[in-house]
């Protein structure tokens, strides 16, 4: 679609002249604050099927301008929500080499290094993510905040092929590893709520699953992140790095905002 960015004259706060639900109700990211969350018992660990790939799987890695994205198997899938969600995509949002502060949650307004998202739409009632993704119940995201630390092995996987998608639109193959890797450890504590897509269109289609626990990545993989990419063409004249790619917080309203956890 039509270009946007995250910041400029086509940058966050303009979003909404081209894409009216940016401005509408229920948007994402939100800031976990203390005392706006709620205890529910009823909040089930999260439970995921198939995610750990063979390395025989051929995924496609890409650079779509926005963000680094690697494309999953419809074999993967989330199974203790109501419906089945079947994984699309997941992909990062980071801050820049200088300011290791990305996330697009935040905890009492402490924003993380990065953020992993893995997109799934309910593929119970849609056929597929471009029929799900306008709809109130059609995605599902598991998001994992990212702090700097411990090297991350399975970071690596993607890590590796960076420098082969460079430029917006480049893409490389790269062998399937095991994605729940990429999830905390703990997958029973964690924030829910519902929002939107965090870029345009900022449809209001996400039950947001945002995990407590961060996973880390060392400071030389954060900066191989954050200095890697650039969100224009191989051939434009003037690269433009790709960071900071990051959505402020967003009103809560009258939104609830429940946790898996006690304290
Ligand atoms: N933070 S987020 O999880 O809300 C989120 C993104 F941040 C993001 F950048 C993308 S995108 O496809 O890479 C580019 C804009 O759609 C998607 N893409 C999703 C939404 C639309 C769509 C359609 C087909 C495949 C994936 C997606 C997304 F869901
Ligand atoms: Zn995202």
């Amino acid at each position: 679609g039509a270009k946007w960015t995250y910041d400029g004259p086509q940058g966050q706060d303009h979003w909404s002249e081209r894409y009216p639900y940016c401005g509408g109700a229920l948007q994402s990211p939100i800031d976990f604050k203390s005392d706006l969350l709620r205890f529910d018992p009823t909040l089930r660990p999260i439970e995921v099927q198939n995610y750990n790939l063979s390395p025989n799987e051929q995924l496609t890695l890409g650079n779509n301008g926005h963000s680094v994205q690697l494309s999953l198997s419809p074999m993967m899938s989330i199974s203790s929500l109501h419906n089945q969600y079947t994984a699309a995509q997941l992909h990062f949002h980071w801050g820049s080499a200088s300011r290791p502060a990305g996330s697009e949650h935040t905890v009492n307004n402490k924003q993380y290094a990065a953020e992993l998202h893995v997109v799934h739409y309910n593929s119970d009632k849609y056929p597929n993510i471009s029929t799900a993704v306008d709809k109130s119940d059609g995605l599902a995201v598991l998001g994992v905040l990212v702090e700097v630390g411990m090297f991350n092995p399975a970071f690596e996987h993607i890590l590796k092929f960076i420098n082969g998608i460079k430029y917006r639109d480049q893409k490389v193959k790269v062998p399937g590893f095991n994605i729940r890797a990429l999830l905390p450890t703990r997958l029973d504590e964690y924030y829910r709520y519902d929002g939107s897509l965090t870029t345009p269109p900022c449809y209001p289609s996400v039950l947001w699953t945002v995990f407590r626990n961060p996973i880390t990545i060392s400071r030389k993989q954060f900066l191989s992140l954050a200095t890697a990419l650039y969100s224009s063409n191989a051939q434009d004249s003037a690269p433009m790095p790709l960071n900071n790619n990051y959505r402020k917080t967003q009103p809560v309203d009258s939104r609830l905002i429940l946790v898996s956890f006690k304290e």
